[in-house]
């Protein structure tokens, strides 16, 4: 991870991030006001997400996505991932493979999971604590977190031991959301995401229409499709609740920093991709690659 020294801002970069990481955590659960937490970071009011770099190999690649359950943070952060060579870390994942683990944690976590709750700031800081580390071993740099941070707790230990460049906020309608997350499915052999649901939304109250078409599995996946425990629509609409209530204030955090860049998704891949390229100004990028291989 930036060989994870760089994930820590000089004045700490004598210590183990994993354990400043720890550190940060433990001190914000044991100090009443937070307020080592968030006295650790020098806020950047006004500044603007920095693009201006052509080449994103110049670029300082630590970028974060937010955005609601089911909007496609994980599908857009993995091509970006791929497109630049950074890895991809996604906590639900990471919360995922735990689970599958079937260790002390997985009957705990699965409880919380499967009712559409956050887990603790704590386990989901120690998780990715072992995912910086792991990473760290292999010489990995830069990142794309999505689904981290989700809590305001979560972003000012992150501000407080690393810069995060730019925050990737991608937003769609409410409705949409749901229809997609009751389509999500996952081929249980090659891990392949996919989605099986065909939207067509009218335009309602200023927002614009929507479609998207699915995104179906090769055939040789078809009868190995799952779908998430908690892509019940139940369970997406508590997630939803939850996301405007503990990650919206993570929104303005970010706003307020100069790093957020909205995107309202116009559709499905292959209309939001090059748009997202476009505002990203990587789309010369794109081409010089394709042109390359
Ligand atoms: N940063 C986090 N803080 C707390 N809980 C998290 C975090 N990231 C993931 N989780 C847990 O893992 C679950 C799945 O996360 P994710 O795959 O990101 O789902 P979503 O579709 O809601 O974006 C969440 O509902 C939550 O229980």
């Amino acid at each position: 991870m930036a060989a994870l020294t760089r994930l820590v801002k000089p004045s700490f970069a004598s210590h183990s991030p994993i354990s400043y990481l720890n550190r940060c955590l433990y001190s914000s659960i044991t100090s009443e006001s937070n307020s080592h937490a968030a006295s650790a970071y020098t806020p950047h009011l006004g500044a603007k997400p920095n693009l201006s770099v052509k080449d994103p190999k110049d670029r300082n690649v630590q970028w974060v996505f937010l955005g609601s359950p089911g909007v496609g943070k994980g599908t857009y952060a993995s091509r970006l991932s791929n497109l630049l060579g950074v890895p991809h870390i996604a906590t639900g994942d990471l919360v995922r493979e735990e689970l599958a683990a079937s260790g002390p944690l997985s009957r705990q976590l699965s409880e919380i999971v499967n009712q559409g709750k956050l887990v603790s700031d704590e386990i989901i800081i120690n998780l990715l604590s072992k995912r910086l580390e792991a990473g760290e071993a292999k010489g990995e740099l830069g990142f794309i977190l999505d689904g981290f941070p989700r809590t305001m707790r979560q972003a000012e230990i992150l501000e407080g031991v690393t810069d995060i460049d730019l925050v990737l906020n991608l937003k769609l309608r409410e409705d949409v959301l749901l229809e997609k997350c009751l389509g999500r499915r996952t081929c249980s052999q090659c891990g392949g995401n996919f989605n099986v649901a065909t939207i067509n939304v009218k335009g309602s109250n200023g927002s614009p229409a929507i479609s998207m078409a699915p995104l179906l599995p090769p055939q040789h996946c078809m009868s190995k499709l799952i779908t998430r425990a908690d892509d019940t629509e139940e369970v997406i609409k508590h997630r939803i609740d939850i996301y405007n209530e503990k990650s919206r204030p993570v929104e303005e955090f970010y706003r307020s920093r100069g790093k957020l860049l909205e995107f309202d998704l116009p559709g499905g891949i292959p209309e939001s991709w090059p748009k997202l390229l476009e505002v990203l100004d990587l789309d010369d990028y794109k081409e010089q690659q394709s042109a390359a291989a």
